[in-house]
């Protein structure tokens, strides 16, 4: 048998043994660096659909209370192979969602460290998935270009030059992922969000400010923002995030045309989402005093093109930037009054 016939033949077979799952009975399932701003939301959103019990987080860190009582949560390490071995065998996971990463800004203050747990993390989790036949997802991000692709629409295949350490583990994450899927048949699933906007604390990412801009006119009235009020970034609330996530997770192979999908809901400047916070927020000032993060976000796209996601799996967002700033203001201020965070 070819290599080729070997890689399809593996793909068929996966592909029957998943959709099984999804007609008789959940997937179990596992998240890498559960305890960041995407994974309790994905937890909770997660565990609505397939039951508590099938969806086990993960991290390294001590979660709070609410998030250990909410449904299995484990330290796993996504440095130490052998303890993820011992977590799938032992919990019979079938679906990976590898979470674990240092985001663009706080990477490159730490670059050693983001290598490892951007990039040996992701040759863990990928052969792990490989070695027990799991579908697994990785997200990638608008920070996998850079400076050599264009900027307004971003395509789903161009030019991927990024300049941050975060952005090339990204572009190493999406290419390792192919690679397997061709070669062994894995299912490896991608999509590249943009910014995802939520009430949760950001991991120190570029498109924070976005987050944190709620937070602090909410609690003192003014804002200082990092950015140049006219810098354009693709974003997205969270709950259209998890949603595409879920959906992406779910559709069946044969209409894919691509393991790797941009997703996107919006695209503003920090000025539009100020002048739409007024409405809401009427007393507040904005300032700006831009740093090193405004490098980074001139060399990502402005407007991201996912006619392609939208076409295969119909992917189609639903929050806009009027309901994603009335969402925002209503849970920050339920944050505000239940913790003072
Ligand atoms: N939030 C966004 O706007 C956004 C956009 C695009 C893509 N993504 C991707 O989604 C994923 C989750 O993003 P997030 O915003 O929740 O990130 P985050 O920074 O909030 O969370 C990352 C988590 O990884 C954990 N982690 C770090 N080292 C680890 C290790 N050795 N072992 C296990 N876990 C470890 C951290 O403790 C943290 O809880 C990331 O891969 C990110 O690149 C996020
Ligand atoms: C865009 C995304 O990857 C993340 N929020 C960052 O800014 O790094």
């Amino acid at each position: 048998m070819t290599l080729l016939k070997k890689a399809c033949s593996a793909f068929v077979v996966n592909t029957r043994r998943y959709s099984s799952y999804i007609d008789k009975k959940p997937p179990k399932i596992l998240i890498t660096g559960g305890l960041g701003q995407l994974g309790v939301e994905c937890a909770k959103h997660l565990r609505g659909k397939y039951g508590k019990e099938n969806v086990i987080l993960s991290d390294i860190i001590r979660p709070s209370n609410e998030v250990f009582n909410d449904g299995p949560y484990i330290f796993a390490d996504i440095l130490d192979f052998k303890g993820l071995q011992k977590i799938v065998v032992n919990h019979r996971v079938d679906w990976l969602i590898h979470f674990s990463a240092l985001l663009s800004a706080i990477g490159e203050q730490n670059v050693p460290l983001a290598v490892r747990v951007n990039i040996e993390g992701m040759h863990n989790v990928i052969e792990l998935a490989k070695q027990y036949g799991l579908r697994i997802f990785v997200p990638s991000t608008i920070g996998a270009f850079g400076p050599d692709s264009p900027r307004n629409p971003t395509p789903n295949i161009t030019v991927q030059r990024p300049r941050t350490i975060y952005g090339v583990s990204k572009v190493h994450a999406e290419l390792l992922g192919e690679y397997y899927f061709h070669k062994f048949g894995l299912d490896f699933r991608c999509l590249r969000f943009p910014g995802v906007i939520s009430s949760d604390p950001p991991g120190g990412g570029t498109t924070d400010y976005a987050i944190a801009i709620f937070h602090d006119v909410l609690r003192k009235g003014h804002y200082e923002c990092y950015l140049k009020p006219d810098t354009r970034l693709p974003m997205m609330h969270v709950k259209d995030a998890l949603r595409a996530l879920s959906e992406f997770l779910e559709a069946p192979n044969d209409l894919l045309n691509r393991r790797i999908y941009n997703v996107t809901s919006m695209s503003f400047t920090p000025e539009e989402l100020s002048d739409k916070m007024i409405k809401h927020i009427p007393d507040f000032t904005i300032t700006y005093k831009p740093d090193s993060r405004q490098d980074i976000a001139d060399s990502w796209p402005q407007v991201f093109d996912d006619s392609e996601a939208r076409r295969d799996w119909n992917w189609k967002p639903h929050v806009d930037l009027e309901e994603l700033v009335s969402l925002m203001v209503k849970e920050v201020k339920e944050k505000i009054v239940a913790n003072g965070f």
